[in-house]
């Protein structure tokens, strides 16, 4: 089961989208994405999207060209001043080592939980291991006591079908969805990118929400795949009609040749790099 909800319920499900990514820098795509996803998402009349979360990669990511996270995050931060929507997260880009989005993901569906102030059941309370026979494994009274808990315990210690769910006391927390490109789908191909165990854990336990992109085929992909098709419910493609191939390595070719890139990121992303020279852009000040 994707997603824990009282069995007579029958109104929609609520649904936070997480994006992860370099946003090096972000562009109006990355926030395109969301918008694209809400309607889909919201239209089906099963979900309904009730907020969106961008993850900015730590330093310890690696990437080539990648600038600093404090520069990453405040350009994201300029951007997301046209959203009333979209928040920014820097959990993931203050940890000091790279986190595997599994791992963001359960930082979130923790930190959602705890939100909504959900409460273990007694019964459940007084259980401290984690390795139950319960699927319904709950969450903590404490939030901050079950991050702690559950931090030490990397996603694949725990049994597939025992990941920590919270038992719903008054509203149902929202499932955290990853929102992706399809380009990041087609990566869980890539040899040693990703690890199964984490691909299973996202897919069957939180879920996808994929926007096409040029050049990617994911419903030949999920077909392709045999855990994708396993979890095939819990991948939701959005189609993007209004095509756009906007990425962040065009933006910086742009920008390092002295080309314009507005209308491409937000102005305010435009003049936080001028400000900060980022991306070999000249200076045009002297
Ligand atoms: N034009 C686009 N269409 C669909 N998804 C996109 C697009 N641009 C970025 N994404 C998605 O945004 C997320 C963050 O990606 P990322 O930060 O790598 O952006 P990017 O534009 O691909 O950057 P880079 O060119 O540096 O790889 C990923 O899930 C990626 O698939
Ligand atoms: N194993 C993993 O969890 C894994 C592997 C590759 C990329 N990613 C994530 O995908 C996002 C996009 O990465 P790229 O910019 O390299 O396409 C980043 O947030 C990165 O952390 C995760
Ligand atoms: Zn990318």
């Amino acid at each position: 089961m994707l997603c824990w909800r009282p069995r007579n319920m029958t109104s929609s499900t609520k649904v936070v989208l997480l994006a992860c990514g370099s946003f090096n820098p972000v562009t109006n795509m990355h926030l395109r994405m969301f918008e694209i996803a809400r309607d889909a998402l919201n239209k089906t009349g099963r979900y309904q999207v009730t907020g969106g979360i961008m993850s900015p990669v730590s330093d310890g990511y690696k990437k080539k060209d990648l600038v600093s996270a404090k520069h990453r995050c405040a350009m994201l931060k300029a951007a997301l001043k046209s959203s009333d929507w979209i928040k920014m997260d820097t959990w993931e880009s203050d940890q000091s080592s790279w986190s595997p989005t599994a791992k963001v993901l359960r930082h979130h569906r923790q930190q959602t939980e705890a939100q909504f102030g959900h409460k273990p059941s007694p019964s459940k309370r007084r259980k401290k291991h984690l390795n139950t026979e319960n699927t319904d494994y709950h969450g903590s009274e404490e939030a901050n006591d079950l991050a702690n808990t559950l931090e030490a315990v990397t996603v694949s210690d725990l049994p597939q079908n025992q990941v920590p769910l919270v038992e719903v006391e008054g509203d149902p927390a929202p499932c955290v969805k990853l929102l992706c490109g399809a380009d990041l789908l087609e990566s869980f191909a890539v040899p040693g990118l990703w690890q199964e165990e984490d691909i299973d854990y996202i897919v069957g336990q939180h879920g996808l929400v994929v926007i096409t992109r040029s050049g990617s085929d994911p419903h030949k992909f999920i077909y392709e795949s045999d855990v994708l098709t396993k979890y095939q419910e819990n991948i939701y493609i959005v189609t993007e009609w209004i095509y756009n191939d906007i990425s962040s390595t065009k933006v910086r070719r742009a920008l390092r040749r002295g080309d314009s890139v507005k209308y491409v990121v937000q102005d305010t992303v435009i003049d936080y790099i001028r400000q900060h020279q980022l991306f070999g852009v000249p200076d045009n000040t002297t």
